[in-house]
């Protein structure tokens, strides 16, 4: 085991809404480095989950350690940056992607200092870690959903973020979109870049994620390598519900795990 701090550090974690616990009992660790794709069926968790340990959803049992810190002590938010699900930016803001980009640096000074040009720099290495360097001084509401997509992660990078929390990243963008993101999520874990990923399209990332873990009613039932993974969809009999896709599922597993054909489309 690694010596390292983790990022994340869930002990019997349970979280909900009001009254009502979505997920209960969930035991995960992150560490640095790690890059964990979290899979699970439509309505298992995974949102109330990153939700939940970043403080977005209510926190009802059991010990959530950010970085080392009790989540309600926890006051560092840059630490993690999170890109949420479905978000992109309204076609009605008149800001360019350096502007927008330039946002993610605001909780690192105090609000009258202007930026420095160690800000500006960090701003314009987010812009080509996403791959938008070219449209970085066009409008935001000029880019695709994809591009958008990839301009909230640079954001959300230039706050220097030790671990990057993304909720379905490739969902509803195209397929040019989707491995675009895919090469952005590929050059971020190339550089060491720690981040957790909800996703569906787990074929896209399939040579970024070094763990995986899964969700079942809001309960993990899965959590290792991505080896161990092909074992565990072999484990549950073709033609279950089982399913980590919102697609029909085919009649039998087809090679390995990533290259099932509903993952792939
Ligand atoms: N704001 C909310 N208030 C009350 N219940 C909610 C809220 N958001 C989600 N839920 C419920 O929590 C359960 C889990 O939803 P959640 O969005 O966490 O699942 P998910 O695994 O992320 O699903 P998907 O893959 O469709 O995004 C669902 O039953 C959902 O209806």
């Amino acid at each position: 085991m690694s010596a390292a701090p983790s990022l994340i550090d869930l002990r019997s974690a349970s979280f909900g809404y009001g009254d009502r616990s979505v997920v209960s009992g969930v035991d995960l660790t992150i560490r640095p480095g790690e890059v964990v794709a979290l899979l699970g069926p439509n309505g298992s968790g995974k949102s109330t989950l990153v939700k939940g340990l970043l403080g977005l959803t209510e926190h009802q049992g059991g010990q959530v350690l950010l970085l080392g810190t009790p989540r309600e002590h926890f006051r560092e938010h840059t630490r993690i940056g999170y890109v949420p699900q479905r978000h992109s930016l309204s076609t009605s803001v008149r800001a360019t992607v350096t502007e927008i980009v330039a946002v993610g640096r605001l909780p690192h000074r105090p609000w009258w200092r202007p930026a420095s040009r160690e800000d500006r720099e960090i701003v314009a290495a987010s812009i080509r870690a996403v791959g938008l360097a070219d449209r970085a001084g066009e409008e935001v509401a000029s880019l695709s959903g994809g591009q958008q997509r990839r301009v909230l992660i640079a954001r959300a990078l230039a706050g220097q973020p030790e671990l990057l929390v993304m909720d379905e990243p490739t969902a509803g963008v195209d397929r040019a979109s989707q491995v675009a993101l895919a090469e952005t999520l590929r050059g971020l874990a190339a550089r060491g870049t720690s981040m957790l990923v909800v996703t569906h399209e787990l074929a896209a990332l399939r040579d970024v994620v070094t763990r995986i873990v899964c969700m079942d009613s809001g309960h993990v039932d899965f959590d290792g390598p991505t080896a161990a993974y092909a074992a565990h969809v072999a484990a549950h009999a073709p033609g279950s519900t089982y399913d980590h896709t919102d697609r029909p599922r085919p009649p039998a597993p087809v090679g390995g795990p990533f290259d099932r054909p509903e993952a792939r489309s």
